[in-house]
């Protein structure tokens, strides 16, 4: 099965497109947490268990792990996520030369999609993108503020960057494992990228802490029911100190439903 099949089965059996974002910072972290082991894979695991009914994905972002401890902690929250049978997207933005780019790519041998980074072309690409079974999300119009420094320039014929990325991408999908990552924030670029792409499913970063608009999210980032809509911080750091979980887990289940309205 493919990762869009098994994506698809996932949000069809929890009526959800939310992807839960595990970035635990560790000086967010509720104080109780702090004598544990590894505090971030304590966190992690009550974020899962609170949150896993409403979880069509969990994307940890890497740069939340990198370092001894992390990694274990990222080792043990992906399997605890996977005992629960939700899939998890590692947000790396990865790409690099050839044979860097294939040591990059054995991340995939640990979760089930990643999100890559498109700016050094094809070759860079092609060690995550023949992985047939698993999902290669593109970065293409990102919900930073300097998203448009690059992403928004002209580079012939009246086409911006992102939507020429989008368009080759959209070529890349050989394999049918391909999407887009595209910004709540910018819902202009959403709507059109969705038009010049009808096919690929897409993860939409930015609602929640950074404001972004979760009904285009829903309108335009599902291809034939499929995507992705993440939210971290508004989710993992909803509430504080002993009962954090089940702020997460109403967080969560608001967010589904907020979504869903406009399925
Ligand atoms: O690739 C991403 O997931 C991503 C792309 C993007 O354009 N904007 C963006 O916020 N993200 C990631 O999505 C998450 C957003 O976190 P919150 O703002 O806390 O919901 C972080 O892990 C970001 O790195």
């Amino acid at each position: 099965m493919s990762f869009f099949e098994r994506l698809g089965a996932r949000i069809d059996a929890v009526d959800s497109v939310v992807s839960v974002g595990l970035d635990p910072d560790p000086k967010r972290l509720p104080d109780h947490l702090a004598d544990h082991d590894l505090p971030r894979w304590a966190f992690n695991r009550r974020i899962v268990d609170a949150t896993h009914e409403y979880a069509a994905c969990y994307k940890p972002n890497v740069a939340f792990y990198e370092d001894a401890d992390g990694w274990r902690a990222l080792r043990e929250t992906i399997a605890y996520a996977e005992g629960k049978g939700v899939p998890v997207l590692l947000d790396a933005k990865r790409a690099d030369i050839g044979n860097t780019a294939r040591q990059y790519a054995k991340l995939l041998d640990h979760a089930d999609a990643i999100t890559v980074n498109p700016y050094l072309g094809r070759d860079a690409l092609e060690p995550f993108l023949s992985r047939s079974e698993k999902g290669v999300f593109v970065l293409c119009r990102t919900s930073n503020p300097g998203g448009s420094d690059f992403q928004n320039l002209e580079v012939g014929n009246g086409k911006h960057l992102y939507e020429y990325v989008a368009q080759r991408a959209s070529e890349w999908n050989v394999e049918g494992n391909v999407g887009l990552v595209v910004g709540a924030t910018t819902p202009d670029e959403l709507e059109r990228v969705r038009e010049l792409v009808p096919d690929l499913p897409f993860l939409v970063p930015g609602v929640g802490a950074q404001g972004g608009d979760a009904e285009a999210a829903v309108e335009f980032g599902l291809a034939d029911g499929v995507g992705l809509v993440n939210s971290s911080r508004g989710i993992i750091f909803a509430g504080e100190g002993e009962t954090f979980d089940k702020a997460a887990g109403r967080a969560a289940k608001r967010l589904a439903g907020r979504l869903n309205r406009h399925r």
